[in-house]
């Protein structure tokens, strides 16, 4: 008798629907709400952190901010990632070797730097932000939680936001919106998110990134410029 063997369930192929329901059917982790900072609104120009999990919005509030508020300073990140299409040199990255990265840390020049994601590093150059802070610009840094602790050591007078989803679902709607990750990639960046909003506590203020106007804002406000609604 010639009997097909049958595949084990997990090697089934299976639609995309089908896995984006399997990722919602996942138990869903504590998603924290809004909370305004203790520390008070810093007078002058000084440092924000803005972290929070993948896929919540980071880098679209970030752009939305460098479109709308001139007077704040995003710093550019150095990274050994290769750069995508339509990514511009010193615009979205200051993309660099592995060997430049190294010597970047070595000469001690960058403020906090991570491998994000188990590949590429990432860091933020130190001169760069001083110089910002010395010209008496507003500065901010969208980083990853390995960063944001770093700088927690270096720059505690810094401002540390944390940028939430309105909820669980909707932060895996958005990773699986972006379409920009596998699916092995999108469940492992799924289980690095549940740790990241763990993290909440240790920030001076939670941001809900319901709509990507109001929560830029938000993050102004907090950073000391004055918001447009
Ligand atoms: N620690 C640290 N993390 C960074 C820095 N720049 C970007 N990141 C983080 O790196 C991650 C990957 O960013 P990106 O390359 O734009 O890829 P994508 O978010 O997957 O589209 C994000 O979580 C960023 O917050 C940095 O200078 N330092
Ligand atoms: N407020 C929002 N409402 C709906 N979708 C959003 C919002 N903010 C971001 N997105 C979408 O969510 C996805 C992830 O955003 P992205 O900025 O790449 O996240 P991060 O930089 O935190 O990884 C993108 O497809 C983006 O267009």
């Amino acid at each position: 008798m010639n009997v097909t063997p049958s595949e084990p369930a997990d090697r089934l192929p299976v639609d995309a629907s089908a896995r984006h329901s399997a990722l919602l059917a996942e138990e869903a982790p504590a998603v924290p709400g809004p909370r305004a900072s203790g520390k008070p609104v810093p007078p002058g120009p000084g440092v924000t952190v803005l972290a929070g999990p993948t896929a919540v919005g980071k880098g679209t509030v970030s752009a939305y901010i460098r479109e709308h508020y001139p007077e704040a300073w995003l710093s550019v990140s150095a990274t050994t990632r290769p750069a995508r299409p339509g990514e511009q040199e010193g615009v979205h990255y200051f993309f660099v070797t592995s060997e430049e990265f190294d010597d970047l840390v070595d000469r001690d020049q960058m403020l906090e730097w991570a491998v994000v994601h188990g590949v590429n590093r990432y860091g933020t150059r130190r001169d760069k932000v001083d110089e910002a802070v010395a010209a008496g610009r507003h500065v901010l840094l969208e980083i990853d939680l390995q960063g944001a602790r770093q700088v927690r050591e270096s720059l505690p007078e810094a401002t540390f936001v944390f940028l939430a989803p309105p909820s669980w679902p909707e932060l895996v709607e958005r990773l699986i919106g972006r379409g920009t990750e596998t699916e092995a990639e999108q469940r492992r960046r799924l289980e690095t998110a549940r740790m990241e909003l763990a993290a909440e506590p240790e920030f001076d203020a939670v941001v809900v990134n319901d709509r990507v106007e109001r929560a830029a804002s938000e993050l102004v406000q907090i950073m000391g410029l004055t918001p447009r609604d």
